[in-house]
């Protein structure tokens, strides 16, 4: 098999002073088109991220009896019709498709095959899958919970009362709330177990709320009425969670880095970044054209629970390489549950370039040590690329492997990356 193109991540030679732009937010994307989906008439989603998760969202949409069109002003989504006969909905190794998409496939009247990457047959979705079942869904998974599964669409869901164990990923919680209210009576979920990723909930809650729904929370308990949907204008937010490598940046470089747009009010778990990089000691400034982080000189390490920031612990992990002391990431166990085995390939990783990196039962523990050059794999997760390139910014010599897999999320990473480096 021939060698996976590598990417050698610039070293940063001075102190950075740059303006960068991020792409819009994928969560947030994929959440309008779910409920544009679902809606009475068409949206325009402003300003959406494009990528290999939201294409593939698109074509889910699209499969399912939807329609859209890419314009300048952004992507106009037609909302499915009931519909009959065969589809596929490919998955990639996108979550946000896996989980979301399943619910809107029992909705309709298609028969439809879901599959996608090696990748996400690995990914957690039997409770998802179970729960929508309970709710009256058809659904053919040869009992393994996983990918590739049918779906049989009848027309509707009577919807109601569920349990669910969401522990595993907060968006079966999310994909149950998104399609609650076109389900006959609304859905009612109790959960079992904690969900990580609370932000991600919140959004959930706050899209829901933008399209005319009034969904309802009790601690643990979350009701969802029947509603009509409708949002015809969406903008989507920069995605705080891409922000991430350039946010720290400064904290290994010198300098500042300003992020563009960054929103005042969000529900993205990103903008905990903001207190992150002001407990390491930078200046962090929030103005209502965007975010500007200083350096504020070395920092040290700590105790960092991310259950509920968790996508951010690639590039949170590999920023504690460089501090004055050790630290232990806390609270992400299900990290072994998404794009790759996140824990396994950082403590690798990080480890392979000289830092020590071991894991622990719920996250890393990390041990700053002199670091050196070596190829960085990257197990087609595109923060990993991310976490790669931070490296990079101290360490000559990092070969990123496999750089364009950061395509799910952020096509132009690597171009930005190397602006940032050259401003
Ligand atoms: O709902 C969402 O958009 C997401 C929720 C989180 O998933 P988990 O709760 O599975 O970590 C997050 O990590 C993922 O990147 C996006
Ligand atoms: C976990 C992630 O993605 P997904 O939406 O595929 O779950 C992520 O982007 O870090």
């Amino acid at each position: 098999m021939a060698e996976a193109e590598t990417w050698t991540a610039p070293v940063s030679t001075r102190p950075l002073d740059a303006t960068v732009r991020v792409p819009g937010s994928k969560s947030l994307t994929n959440r309008a088109y779910v409920l544009a989906a679902l809606a009475t008439g068409p949206t325009l989603v402003r300003e959406p991220l494009v990528s290999r998760d939201t294409r593939l969202m698109l074509g889910a949409v699209s499969a399912l009896g939807g329609g859209f069109a890419e314009t300048e002003a952004g992507t106009r989504i037609h909302p499915i019709e009931a519909g009959s006969g065969e589809a596929v909905v490919t998955l990639g190794n996108a979550g946000t498709v896996a989980r979301f998409t399943p619910a809107l496939a029992a909705l309709g009247g298609r028969t439809v095959r879901f599959d996608g990457d090696e990748a996400i047959r690995r990914r957690p979705l039997a409770p998802l899958l179970g729960a929508l079942s309970a709710l009256g869904a058809e659904i053919d998974d040869d009992g393994r919970g996983a990918p590739p599964f049918t779906v049989t669409g009848r027309g509707g869901l009577a919807g109601g009362d569920v349990e669910l164990d969401s522990s595993a990923s907060s968006q079966f919680l999310s994909a149950l709330l998104l399609a609650g209210p076109a389900f006959g009576e609304g859905v009612r979920v109790r959960l079992t177990g904690t969900p990580p990723s609370e932000p991600h909930i919140e959004m959930t809650l706050d899209i829901l709320r933008r399209f005319g729904a009034a969904p309802e929370r009790s601690g643990t308990e979350f009701f969802v009425p029947p509603a009509a949907l409708s949002c015809p204008d969406f903008t989507v937010e920069p995605d705080l969670s891409t922000a991430a490598p350039f946010v720290v940046a400064p904290l290994l470089t010198g300098g500042s880095v300003r992020v563009e747009g960054w929103p005042e009010y969000t529900t993205q778990p990103g903008d905990w970044l903001r207190s992150l990089v002001g407990e390491l000691g930078a200046k962090v400034e929030l103005d209502q054209t965007g975010l500007t982080v200083t350096s504020g000189g070395g920092f040290g390490g700590g105790q960092f629970d991310l259950h509920e920031v968790g996508e951010l612990t690639p590039v949170i992990a590999t920023l504690l390489c460089f501090a004055d002391g050790p630290s232990v990431i806390s609270g992400v166990a299900h990290l072994r549950g998404h794009e790759t085995d996140r824990l396994a390939a950082l403590a690798t990783e990080l480890s392979g370039l000289g830092a020590d990196v071991t894991e622990t039962s719920d996250g890393l523990r990390i041990t700053p040590a002199p670091m050196h050059a070596g190829v960085f794999h990257t197990y087609d997760d595109h923060r990993l690329v991310m976490a790669g390139a931070v490296a990079g910014l101290r360490v000559p010599g990092v070969q990123v492997e496999n750089p364009a897999t950061v395509g799910k999320t952020f096509p132009g990473f690597v171009d930005a990356w190397t602006t940032l480096l050259e401003a």
